[in-house]
């Protein structure tokens, strides 16, 4: 029997990632046994039929931790007493786009469910964006929600995380169970930043056993020219190879991040696209990805590591396309 209720709301539940999303979270795999959950699924009028699809087959799928499902066009009604909300729908990514040709078109939905989640939403309110560009949108909607704290709205970088991890385990022939410490820096784009400097393999330095493996010059370039290009392109190929953006592989990283971030994280750290404090040269208040780990329902930024010459680089590099963007959204009247 769970001990507590919580509203968890999807927008864009009508669509691809919102019908992977649904299911697993009803079925627990998010806040876990203890916690039953009523689902309020989001969608605009054209994506109402494949959100009330979805809620007949939730009805029928006899959930034991589901209370209520409520199907609605409404924000307001949709955001009201929610405690996590997953924002996915917006308009994704087709091949040849670039996450910048989404910032007009998907940044007009993020500004009224900051709104209506600042009118309604529980006080303990927790909000990951998955829609693109993620990042930004985060930023949208935190900007409409002044009586909700910033550290509340974050984006999703965890899917990068997890496909780093998938990329060294498979290099080093490791499972991922035994790889820690990973980092992804910046924005959930082709800038992005993946970062092995700090990270470890069965307790010893991964760039050490890639060494071991490959020889140093070519572990080197290895990271260089095949792992960080290839996460950081990966949502490209995905879509080259699929024919369209990747889902389940998101719809988990949704849940691993909300998970991590009400549960805590255990193992050392992930990566999360939260609002800077400033550190690492991230300018205050932009919605960045970091090393971060989650105590007590909260994320923190994991203080204090040593970032060379050509990681801070990298870094900046992805921050200012951060800052181009806010600049964008900023001349387009979003925030
Ligand atoms: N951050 C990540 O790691 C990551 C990974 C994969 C996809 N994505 C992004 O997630 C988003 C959704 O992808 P998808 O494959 O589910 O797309 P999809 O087109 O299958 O579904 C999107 C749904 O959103 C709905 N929608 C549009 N505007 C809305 C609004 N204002 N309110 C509520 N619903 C709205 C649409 O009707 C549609 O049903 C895209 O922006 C995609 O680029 C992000
Ligand atoms: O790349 C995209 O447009 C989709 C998504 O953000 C991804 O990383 O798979």
């Amino acid at each position: 029997m769970a001990n507590t209720v919580a509203t968890v709301t999807i927008t864009g539940a009508g669509g691809q990632i919102g019908y992977n999303l649904l299911f697993r979270i009803a079925a627990g795999e998010m806040l876990g046994p203890d916690t039953a959950v009523r689902l309020k699924l989001l969608e605009i009028p054209q994506g109402m039929r494949g959100a009330e699809g979805a809620a007949l087959e939730l009805q029928d799928s006899a959930f034991p931790l589901l209370q209520a499902v409520d199907v609605t066009d409404d924000p307001r009604r949709a955001f009201d007493g929610v405690n996590v909300a997953l924002l996915v729908g917006s308009r994704p990514r087709g091949p040849g786009m670039e996450r910048g040709d989404l910032l007009a078109a998907n940044g007009g939905i993020f500004g009224p469910q900051g709104e209506a989640i600042n009118a309604g939403a529980a006080s303990d309110v927790r909000v990951v964006v998955v829609g693109n560009p993620a990042n930004t949108n985060a930023l949208i909607a935190s900007a409409h929600a002044p009586d909700v704290p910033a550290s509340r709205f974050t984006a999703l970088t965890r899917l990068d995380h997890n496909r780093a991890l998938g990329q060294l385990a498979a290099a080093l022939t490791v499972p991922v169970t035994q790889l820690r410490d990973v980092t992804i820096w910046g924005n959930h784009s082709a800038t992005q930043f993946p970062d092995v400097a700090h990270a470890t393999a069965a307790g010893r330095d991964v760039a050490e056993r890639l060494s071991e493996e490959m020889g140093a010059d070519a572990a080197q370039r290895w990271l260089a020219e095949e792992f960080i290009p290839r996460v950081a392109r990966r949502g490209a190929e995905i879509i080259e190879v699929r024919g369209s953006s990747s889902v389940a592989s998101a719809a988990t990283a949704a849940i691993d991040h909300v998970r991590d971030w009400v549960h805590g994280t255990t193992d050392g750290w992930t990566s999360a696209a939260i609002v800077s404090d400033g550190s690492y040269g991230v300018p205050d208040g932009l919605v960045s990805s970091f090393p971060v780990t989650s105590e007590g329902g909260e994320w923190a930024i994991v203080s204090g590591l040593s970032i060379d010459a050509f990681a801070q680089e990298r870094i900046d590099r992805s921050v200012a396309e951060l800052v181009e963007e806010r600049e964008a959204v900023s001349a387009l009247g979003l925030i």
